[in-house]
Formats: structure tokens, C-alpha cells, sequence
């Protein structure tokens, strides 16, 4: 049986909503025939050189392996919103990926990143950036967000062009709103589209 090309959901999450974010937007990716989500996560990262967390996930997705980067034909990256930035176990993710960058593996696919933080002007958009600057850097062609969706206009929560947001509040409420979903979900089925779009180009 021939497998399908892959949009990988790649995340870390400490309380959450990343993680639920997540399960919205391979809904979004899977609304597109001819591809699919894969969802994983990132393991957390110690402060001493112990060992942060189990080989293996308590729950949620499988941690995800560079080899399964590498095999992605497209790409949605999420993080919390950590001081305007991503979280350290994403970034030593990447920072595990110098082999894929020598070897050109990510070279025009597409990507797209999303955030949750807990405040409104809490640096959801400067944490976005900050996962497209690595991805640029492996070659990768990064898809936001259009105004096409009114979600985007309306929301009084997260949703960014640069990429999907949610704002969890002080509380770090999980469920996302009515547009935060939407939203996920117009970011999956985009990625997913731009993915066979690009396939098919090269
Ligand atoms: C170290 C740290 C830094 C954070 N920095 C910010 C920040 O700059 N702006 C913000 O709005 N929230 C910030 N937060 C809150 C998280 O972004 C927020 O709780 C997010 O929803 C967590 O996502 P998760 O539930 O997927 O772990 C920070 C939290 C931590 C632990």
C-alpha cells in the first residue's frame, strides 16, 4: 500500500492548548484528499542534563523523530508563547536538524506555525516569527493566513495572518473559540493545499 505525502503537526505544549490547536488544524489538513496529518510532539527539555521526560509520552502524540521531519511534505509548527518566542524544546528540535539542513530535505515545502499565549498582546506574532526564521533557513516556503477568512476580522481572541493563534488567558483555558478553530482549521487545509500544490511544481 502506497503511503500518503504527510503534513507533519509538530508541537510542544506544556498545558494544553497548543496540543488542542494542533488536533484542530490536521482536522483542517484532513479535509484535503490526497494528503494527511501526522501529528507529534517535542519531549521537554531538563535545566540540568538529567533526563527531562520519558522515552516515551505519558499521553498525547508519539515524539517525533528526525526522520520524520525529514519525510514531511509539508509542515505546521506550534509552540507556546514564551517570552515572545518559542519554547526552548521545540527550538533544541531544530536545533537537532543541522543534518537535514546539509542534505537540503527541506527544501521547498511549505510551512506554517501557530501559538497559544496568555495575553492578548503577549507576543503571539513575534513567537510566529520566530519559528519561521529557522524554517526559512531550511528553504521552506511559509503560508499564513488569509483575510479571506472572516474569522480573521472578527475574532476577539488569537488568529494572526502570520499564522493561528489562541489566547488562553492567565487561566490557560484549553478550549478554543468558535474563529480560533476555524481558524486552525483554514490553516491545516491550507498547508495541506499548498503541500500537492507544491509537489506537484517540482
Ligand atoms: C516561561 C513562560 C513564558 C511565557 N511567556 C509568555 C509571553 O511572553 N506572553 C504571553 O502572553 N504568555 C506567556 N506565557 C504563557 C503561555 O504562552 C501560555 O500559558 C500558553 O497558552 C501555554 O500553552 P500550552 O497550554 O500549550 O502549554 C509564558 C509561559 C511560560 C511558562
Amino acid at each position: 500500500m502506497t503511503q500518503l505525502p504527510y503534513v507533519l503537526v509538530l508541537f510542544y505544549s506544556r498545558h494544553g492548548s497548543v496540543s488542542e490547536m494542533a488536533k484542530y488544524i490536521a482536522r483542517g489538513v484532513n479535509r484535503v484528499s490526497g494528503v494527511e496529518a501526522k501529528i507529534r510532539q517535542v519531549p521537554n527539555v531538563a535545566d540540568t542534563t538529567t533526563i527531562a521526560s520519558p522515552a516515551l509520552p505519558d499521553d498525547g502524540a508519539p515524539y517525533c523523530t528526525l526522520e520524520e521531519l525529514a519525510d514531511c511534505s509539508g509542515l505546521a509548527m506550534g509552540s507556546p508563547s514564551y517570552f515572545g518566542s518559542m519554547a526552548a524544546p521545540l527550538k533544541h528540535f531544530l536545533d537537532q536538524t543541522s543534518t537535514l539542513w546539509l542534505t537540503g530535505q527541506l527544501i521547498d515545502k511549505p510551512a506554517c506555525g501557530f501559538t497559544s499565549a496568555s495575553t492578548m498582546h503577549g507576543g503571539q506574532e513575534q513567537c510566529i516569527h520566530s519559528m519561521m526564521t529557522p524554517l526559512l533557513h531550511h528553504g521552506m516556503v511559509w503560508v499564513g493566513l488569509s483575510y479571506k477568512h472572516k474569522e480573521l476580522i472578527h475574532t476577539s481572541a488569537g488568529g494572526t495572518p502570520y499564522g493561528a493563534s489562541h489566547l488562553a488567558n492567565s487561566t490557560n483555558e484549553t478550549t478554543l473559540t468558535d474563529d480560533e478553530k476555524a481558524l486552525c482549521e483554514a490553516q491545516g487545509k491550507r498547508i495541506a493545499e499548498m503541500t500537492l500544490k507544491l509537489q506537484k511544481s517540482v
